[in-house]
């Protein structure tokens, strides 16, 4: 039987710049899950429950912001991990993750060698690729200090985006392997809307997704 894949994106341009670099590929369904963890996690359950079974692997994609230094814009980010970065609790010592309280989990992994096929074949196909941790966040970050924070409490962290962790807990909950593919299109830190490039980084999702067939187990 062959392999079915389903892909949640947030909105509709980025669906379409994955159907663009999947080009006809058969054994994908691409759907939109909306913005945000929960909008992410509620739409990736209704649709693996409507599938029964059909599926063999669930993948986060759409664009981020890079961390400086490890994902510049116009480059792609292949989660290892999703993070939710920001669930948890305020204490007097700072932040106490989930894990930390004893409530679950705030990091779930991706399909490690997945992951590292995909980037390693966009490395070789000449593209600016990363494989490390993504964070979610429900709210956009939009100071250096924020993004300074995000970085200490999580380093390593390359990209932050707003639906990985909710498509993971979808893709536990039916105990399958999980993937996130970002591309970059704006910097972690002071918001500056002028500074996005939508457009490159929509390209660089397209470009990413020609090369997903090829790294998946058959
Ligand atoms: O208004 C702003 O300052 C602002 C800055 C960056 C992104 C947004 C969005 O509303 C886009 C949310 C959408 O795109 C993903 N995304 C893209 N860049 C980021 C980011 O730096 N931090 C978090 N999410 C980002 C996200 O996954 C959503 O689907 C607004």
């Amino acid at each position: 039987m062959t392999r079915k894949i389903l892909i949640m994106t947030a909105v509709e341009a980025e669906k379409e710049a994955v159907l663009r670099g999947l080009s006809g590929e058969p054994g994908f369904e691409v759907a939109i899950a909306g913005v945000g963890p929960a909008a992410a996690a509620a739409s990736t359950a209704a649709a693996l429950a409507r599938a029964d079974g059909r599926y063999d692997l669930v993948v986060s994609a759409g664009i981020a912001g890079g961390f400086a230094d490890v994902a510049p814009i116009g480059s792609i980010v292949v989660a290892s991990e999703s993070i939710a970065a920001d669930l948890g609790a305020e204490t007097p010592e700072g932040f106490a993750s989930v894990d930390k309280l004893g409530f679950g989990t705030n990091r779930l992994p991706a399909d490690a060698e997945i992951a590292s096929r995909l980037a390693e074949a966009l490395r070789r196909a000449g593209m600016p690729a990363h494989c490390g941790p993504v964070l979610t966040l429900s709210t956009v970050t939009g100071s250096a200090a924020t993004a300074e924070a995000l970085a200490a409490r999580y380093p390593g962290a390359a990209a932050e985006a707003m639906e990985g962790f909710g498509v993971a807990e979808a893709a536990r909950l039916f105990g399958l392997p999980f993937l996130e593919v970002r591309a970059i299109s704006n910097a972690v830190g002071p918001r500056d809307r002028d500074a996005w490039k939508i457009g490159d980084a929509l390209a660089a999702l397209e470009a990413a997704n020609t090369y997903l067939a090829e790294v998946l187990p058959s």
